[in-house]
């Protein structure tokens, strides 16, 4: 028989338990140049919710190159809108480099927009000008924040150069190709040097010889200016060169594959994602494979733990 603890007792340990929860809490991803700690999105349309984040955790270090997959419909676009202070979750944490998104205001987000991300998206003529040049179009976000002309340009022609595409300077989107269109996107996207640079399927317009162009330009990026990378793709080119790919379904972080060497000798290793609250999220191939549903027996054992078919459940 136990002995009864006093009340005391009792909302003591309750207060110590509710302190080491928010310790914890406070801790997780403080080294993190992005947080999301089960972000919620729903939207609502026409009388209809959708959930289209549903407690996603996600950290990225500063620097880091990670490539977000996912099938249609599971959230990245919705994760990256967020991330680039677009929109707003409904609820959990996201933080960016000390910017709370959630509670971030009017010329916070603004400066936010301007100076911690850059972003690019897929449909070529949405990221740049069509009556401004290369030059200018890279010029324009440094001259919105301020930067002197001289200064303006001398940054555009080194991110032109970085990026490939200093022969293109003088020439209007509509002279471009879709490639260098692109790439011209990525300078202006780092023109105010952010921390990070987010690209929602950069390469989806592209055919394979540019896609590769634009890739190269995005890891040369990372590589030599140490801004960290987020790419949203269905390339597989894409998500299998990069050292992390991040795998979303139904809204949450499902699996990631970590990469240490790329070319021939690539190793890849797959792992579930375990949330903050214990929870992983089973392949539908593995379920499928065992026909498991609703319940399922689980066993610890030395280093593993089991997951079998409830084998008392009567199957239809
Ligand atoms: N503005 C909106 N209003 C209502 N529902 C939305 C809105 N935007 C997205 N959704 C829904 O939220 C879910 C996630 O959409 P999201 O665009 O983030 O997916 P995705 O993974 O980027 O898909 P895709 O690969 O097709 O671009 C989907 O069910 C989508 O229909």
């Amino acid at each position: 028989m136990t002995e009864a603890q006093s009340p005391a007792a009792d909302l003591a340990s309750l207060e110590l338990e509710a302190a080491s929860a928010a310790r914890a809490a406070a801790a997780y991803g403080s080294d993190a140049l992005i947080l999301c700690d089960r972000l919620v999105r729903v939207y609502a349309a026409d009388g209809v919710e959708v959930q289209a984040l549903q407690g996603l955790d996600l950290l990225i270090r500063p620097g880091e190159l990670t490539a977000i997959v996912g099938a249609s419909g599971s959230g990245k676009s919705t994760l990256l809108n967020i991330l680039s202070g677009l929109d707003r979750p409904t609820a959990g944490r996201a933080r960016v480099a000390d910017h709370d998104l959630l509670t971030m205001k009017g010329r916070e987000r603004l400066r936010y927009r301007r100076e911690t991300v850059g972003f690019i998206w897929q449909q070529t003529g949405r990221n740049l000008l069509p009556y401004l040049d290369a030059q200018e179009n890279i010029e324009t976000p440094l001259q919105l924040a301020g930067v002197r002309r001289g200064e303006r340009r001398r940054r555009a022609q080194e991110l032109l150069e970085l990026l490939g595409v200093a022969q293109c300077a003088g020439r209007r989107p509509e002279q471009l190709s879709g490639g260098e269109q692109q790439r011209v996107a990525i300078g202006v996207a780092l023109a105010n040097r952010p921390k990070v640079v987010l690209a929602d399927e950069p390469t989806g317009e592209l055919d394979t010889a540019s896609a590769d162009t634009v890739f190269q330009a995005l890891r040369t990026v990372n590589q030599e200016l140490g801004v960290a990378v987020l790419i949203v793709t269905h390339d597989e080119q894409v998500s299998g060169q990069v050292p992390r790919t991040v795998q979303i379904r139904g809204g949450r972080t499902s699996s990631e594959v970590l990469r240490t060497e790329f070319g021939e000798r690539s190793t890849a290793q797959e792992y579930a994602v375990l949330d903050r609250g214990g929870r992983i999220q089973l392949p539908p191939e593995y379920v499928a494979a065992l026909n498991l549903r609703d319940r399922v027996r689980l066993g610890l054992e030395p280093e593993q733990i089991t997951v079998r078919a409830d084998e008392q459940e009567p199957r239809i």
